[in-house]
């Protein structure tokens, strides 16, 4: 029963504690209720696979009265500026600083613009991904991918933007873990080709460099004009921190893997553009929120899920067959090894004694909520999942 009733609260409001994935039951989901007085509307859908579904619907899912302006917002963050002298090329010292973990306060947010969190300084990738989602959005610069969860989750921002894959790189594993850990709810996706630049101070030629200064992706997917050069590799936070470095540092002998954009903001030149080693390499960037969106039919959608099973054999093969019978593409699979219970140790008197990894498995896959077979398939897996949890049915960003 406690299962069931945790499908339920899964759905559409999904809850935990964080680094907790018990089922929390019927009473937790009322608690939520009560709690997100934020809601306009509770819908209930009867018959889904036997158990009640509750969807969250807001009758403006963009703007709320009761967010933070950009001002007031940059007043609530300390902005500890360090002691690097900016001889460079811009006035840096109008940007926005990242938030850090000390920054939040559970202060309400009032104002009209969608605030977006993302991590990073301006000029980021991911920053482009968040204007990609929402063009008029006030941009939330954060230390840490978990600063991002948290400043939506306290509301100091309405969506957090971040990286999940890169289609040269994989899997960004930090995410997944705190996708789990945290409350938020997935609500878009973005694919973004990122075109990385090489950039250096102004009058620095590229024969000149000795070192390049990036993110450990940009620095791993340009690997062949980095080779050409000869250069040092060096890894930063994110492409646009290398930036701000480089210039606040008047560094000569170093050069930079950033954007146009990052070189726009940071003062320096563009000296080669595109030289990623794979042309059409892409990031995907989850949106999350504090609530769900309605899912729908018209147009598609893509849902995302983790689940753990009993140990046995072909229990992942029966898992995925409940996709497969309905025909819904899987678009990706990740496994992450649970942090609470990392081993089960098996006796057996014949082998010896086995030690066995206990994973959680996120899919994502090509079927909205709104539709039956997503539904069905969803309910034929909890039969066989010890733990099961939907993050968030959303459109399908196409490039
Ligand atoms: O460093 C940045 O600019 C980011 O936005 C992060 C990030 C990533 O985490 O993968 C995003 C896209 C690029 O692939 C490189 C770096």
């Amino acid at each position: 029963m406690a299962l069931k009733a945790f499908l339920t609260s899964g759905f559409a409001v999904s809850y935990l504690d964080n680094d907790d994935f018990s089922p929390k039951g019927i009473g937790f989901l009322l608690n939520w209720k009560i709690r997100t007085n934020t809601i306009a509307k509770w819908k209930r859908n009867h018959g889904v696979f036997g158990y009640s579904v509750y969807c969250a619907i807001r009758p403006d899912e963009e703007e709320k009265s009761w967010k933070k302006t950009g001002h007031e917002l940059r007043h609530a963050v300390d902005h500890t500026q360090n002691s690097l002298s900016y001889r460079s090329h811009k006035d840096l010292s109008s940007l926005s600083k990242p938030l850090s973990v000390t920054d939040f306060s559970t202060t309400a947010c009032s104002g009209s613009n969608v605030r977006v969190a993302f991590k990073g300084i301006p000029g980021a990738y991911s920053e482009d991904a968040a204007l990609k989602a929402y063009p008029q959005c006030e941009t939330v610069p954060c230390d840490e991918f978990e600063d991002a969860f948290k400043a939506v989750e306290l509301s100091l921002a309405d969506k957090a933007v971040l990286p999940i894959e890169n289609s040269l790189g994989g899997s960004i594993h930090r995410n997944y873990d705190l996708l789990l850990r945290h409350r938020l709810h997935i609500v878009g996706e973005v694919q973004l080709p990122v075109p990385f630049c090489l950039l250096a101070l102004p009058g620095v030629r590229a024969e000149q460099l000795k070192r390049v200064l990036s993110h450990p992706q940009a620095l791993a997917q340009s690997d062949r004009l980095l080779n050409k050069l000869g250069v040092v590799r060096e890894s930063v936070d994110d492409t646009a921190a290398a930036a701000q470095f480089v210039a606040a540092n008047s560094l000569r002998d170093a050069g930079v893997i950033a954007s146009a954009r990052a070189a726009e903001i940071y003062g320096l030149d563009v000296l080669a553009e595109g030289i990623q080693d794979d042309p059409d390499s892409i990031t995907r960037f989850l949106v999350l929120a504090r609530d769900p969106i309605i899912p729908r039919t018209d147009k598609p959608f893509k849902t995302s899920i983790v689940f753990a099973l009993e140990e046995g054999p072909g229990v992942l093969f029966k898992a995925l067959a409940v996709f497969a019978l309905r025909h819904i593409n899987l678009t990706k699979m990740e496994s992450r090894p649970q942090r609470k219970r990392p081993l089960r140790v098996v006796d057996d008197l014949d082998t010896g004694s086995a030690k066995y990894f206990d994973y959680l498995f996120y899919i994502d896959f090509e079927a909205s909520m709104a539709e039956p077979r997503a539904q069905n398939a969803l309910g034929h897996l909890q039969e066989c999942a010890a733990f099961l949890r939907v993050f968030g049915c959303y459109p399908i960003d196409t490039l």
